[in-house]
């Protein structure tokens, strides 16, 4: 009864009244099936539900990054030693499946977690938006993450409940890399390889013309079109004879084998061609259906704008979700794919390094306590939608939401038929098929935060964690990490260590972004002291420069003030086992501090973790494949 004008709460009654104007309803980002789906397998995807222009950030989604320190390393060998311990085959099977849906340690700046690996799982953004050989037109903006700010709740060498419980990568987001039309799906980048290795993929719905395809000839096109721009008076037939000859002429040289392809991509009369540049190109061009018209969108689609992300109102809890409008009762709040995991021990956790042989578990992966599980099975759900992993639990009757499968009112159900498959099958579905939905208990207010219970075994676990933090924790201080220094830093000029010992805590290095050239003609390229080369630093010069891989642990070695960037550094390097550099003129803001590996609170001794329960009468029978045996939770 309260939204008869333009928001986005009218989107839940049907079309709007609302001309598709500069943006669909008001909702920036819909969940809908995707592009790259069928019918019967779909996949749900982002759309932008409104125009985007280059380099713009997705608003209000800042997802969490929750690493998974060392996750594919498995003491193999002693496995296979004991063979009453049957895993590695079926645990490779599944790390494979999981690790498409995580991201490289280094997009999030958590590369120094583990000795070993630590891909990050990054909800919402981070895997709803799809692969497309011929297109991305988003991708991270990994400066938001790599330069966070601590939250609030956290205070500098204090101990909190929530340390070692709740990820510390935060305020991960996502931004256009292109004009991305209003309607249109996001398709990352997933960086060269995949786009290498999509030649031999066998998904129908790929595309086997590449994205360099599509670049050469939107050269082309856009050559045409200021030509015919130029000589408005030409004729039809030599218009037409031009694009044959310009087609034929550019592309004989260069394209090789790709030619062809090229070819296909240029419609071959002039109007067509200015038709394929006002399109955004002729990737766009060919795909005019990837952009969904609003009605589309709203009748398929669900707006992802009722989240926000903040601290929590409980104090010991971290992050939490918040309503960023009124929902009633009864209402979804929000739609969210599942990934399955189907065997819980993959996270378990063991000790790396060629002195040990253990194959004792030393924990749990921190992920966990973001999974949905059941005692009586080893599957876990993670889920996969946009803000859902921030919502927190309360008790019965103070909690105002509950999870439950989706429907087909839902728009974007959840496939059932799962439900009848036993934990070992799930293991072998290497796809999303599970959907869920959160839904509104009572009427929450627009700035309420979103609970749900989590179920009398989480309850149980949290008690216990709390009785024994009490217990143990040593007196009042905590040791300072690096994101406790970044802050305290970012106004502090780092310590020269070739004249003292830098004062930093042990577990924390000193890191920069690091892109170095040659230093420029008359300067000294070698450091006779140290033996080394000399290069000078060059970028990141802008917040789109800053790139996880582009973060070295480093000695500082000497720092000069420089007007413009506080204070400039000189430091080592060692970029790669044969290759240390000494680096001038890094400046300020391109360092940092990072926690060593083992030292960060992800990987505190005793830090709570446990998955958050699902109704047990929502729990499919047939998933339940520990019952009767001792819970292995
Ligand atoms: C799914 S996450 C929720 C998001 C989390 N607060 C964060 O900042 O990442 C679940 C974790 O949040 C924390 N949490 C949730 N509800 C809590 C509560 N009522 N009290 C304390 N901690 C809570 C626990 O650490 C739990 O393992």
């Amino acid at each position: 009864e309260e939204s008869n004008h333009c928001d986005a709460n009218s989107h839940h009654h049907g079309p709007s009244s609302c001309a598709a104007g500069e943006s669909y309803n008001n909702c920036p980002l819909w969940l809908a099936p995707s592009y790259t789906g069928t019918d019967r397998e779909p996949k749900y995807g982002l759309f932008a539900g409104k125009a985007y222009g280059v380099n713009e950030t997705l608003p209000v989604h800042a997802e969490l990054a929750i690493p998974l320190v060392d996750f594919n390393f498995q003491p193999t060998e002693q496995f296979q030693r004991n063979p009453a311990v049957s895993l590695p085959n079926h645990h490779a099977q599944l790390i494979d499946f999981l690790e498409g849906f995580f991201w490289t340690a280094n997009f999030v700046g958590a590369q120094c977690e583990g000795e070993y690996s630590a891909p990050a799982a990054i909800p919402g953004i981070g895997v709803l938006s799809h692969y497309h050989s011929g297109i991305s037109n988003v991708n991270f903006h990994q400066a938001s993450v790599l330069l966070r700010k601590s939250p609030s709740f956290l205070k500098a060498g204090e101990p909190h409940l929530s340390r070692g419980a709740i990820t510390t990568y935060h305020n991960v987001t996502l931004q256009a890399t292109r004009e991305i039309p209003l309607g249109m799906e996001f398709f990352a980048d997933f960086g060269d390889v995949w786009d290498e290795t999509s030649g031999d993929n066998d998904d129908a719905y790929q595309d086997t013309i590449r994205r360099s395809d599509y670049e050469k000839a939107d050269t082309i096109i856009s050559d045409l079109v200021t030509f015919f721009q130029e000589f408005p008076d030409l004729s039809r037939d030599l218009q037409e004879e031009i694009v044959d000859f310009m087609v034929d002429d550019v592309l004989g040289e260069a394209a090789g084998k790709h030619a062809k392809t090229i070819r296909s991509l240029i419609p071959s009369s002039p109007r067509k061609v200015a038709q394929a540049q006002a399109a955004g190109g002729s990737f766009l061009y060919r795909y005019r259906e990837m952009i969904r018209s609003s009605d589309w969108l709203q009748q398929n689609g669900f707006c992802l704008d009722t989240l926000r992300a903040g601290p929590s109102r409980i104090p010991s809890a971290g992050w939490g979700a918040f309503a960023t409008r009124r929902i009633q009762k009864g209402e979804t709040i929000t739609v969210s794919p599942m990934l399955h995991i189907a065997d819980k021990e993959i996270l378990n956790m063991y000790p790396v390094g060629e002195t040990s042989s253990s194959t004792q578990s030393i924990g749990k992966q921190m992920i966990l306590n973001y999974c949905f599980g059941h005692p009586e099975s080893s599957l876990l759900l993670f889920p996969l939608g946009s803000l859902a992993t921030l919502i927190n639990h309360q008790s019965g009757k103070s909690s105002n939401a509950y999870v439950t499968w989706s429907r087909r009112v839902d728009k974007l159900p959840n496939q059932h038929q799962y439900h009848d498959y036993t934990v070992e099958q799930m293991a072998e579905v290497s796809k999303i098929v599970l959907t869920m939905k959160v839904v509104a208990t009572s009427d929450i207010a627009e700035g309420d935060e979103i609970f749900l219970d989590y179920g009398p075994q989480w309850v149980a676990a949290w008690n216990d964690y709390q009785a024994r933090w009490q217990r143990d924790k040593q007196g009042n201080s905590h040791p300072l990490r690096a994101q406790d220094l970044r802050d305290q830093y970012r106004t502090k000029p780092f310590a020269a260590a070739r004249t003292k010992r830098p004062p930093y805590p042990v577990g924390v290095a000193t890191a920069c972004f690091l892109n170095v050239r040659e230093v420029p003609d008359g300067k000294p390229m070698f450091d006779e002291a140290l033996r080394v080369e000399i290069v000078e630093w060059s970028s990141p010069t802008t917040q789109q420069d800053y790139h996880g891989r582009n973060l070295f642990i480093v000695d500082v070695l000497d720092r000069a003030m420089a007007p413009e960037h506080f204070f400039n550094y000189t430091v080592l390097a060692k970029f790669a086992e044969d290759r240390i550099e000494e680096i001038v003129n890094v400046p300020h803001e391109a360092c940092t501090f990072v926690d060593l590996p083992y030292q960060g609170d992800i990987s505190l001794p005793g830090a709570f973790r446990h998955p958050i329960g699902i109704i047990d009468g929502h729990f499919p029978q047939k998933w339940r494949n520990l019952k009767g045996t001792k819970s292995k939770q």
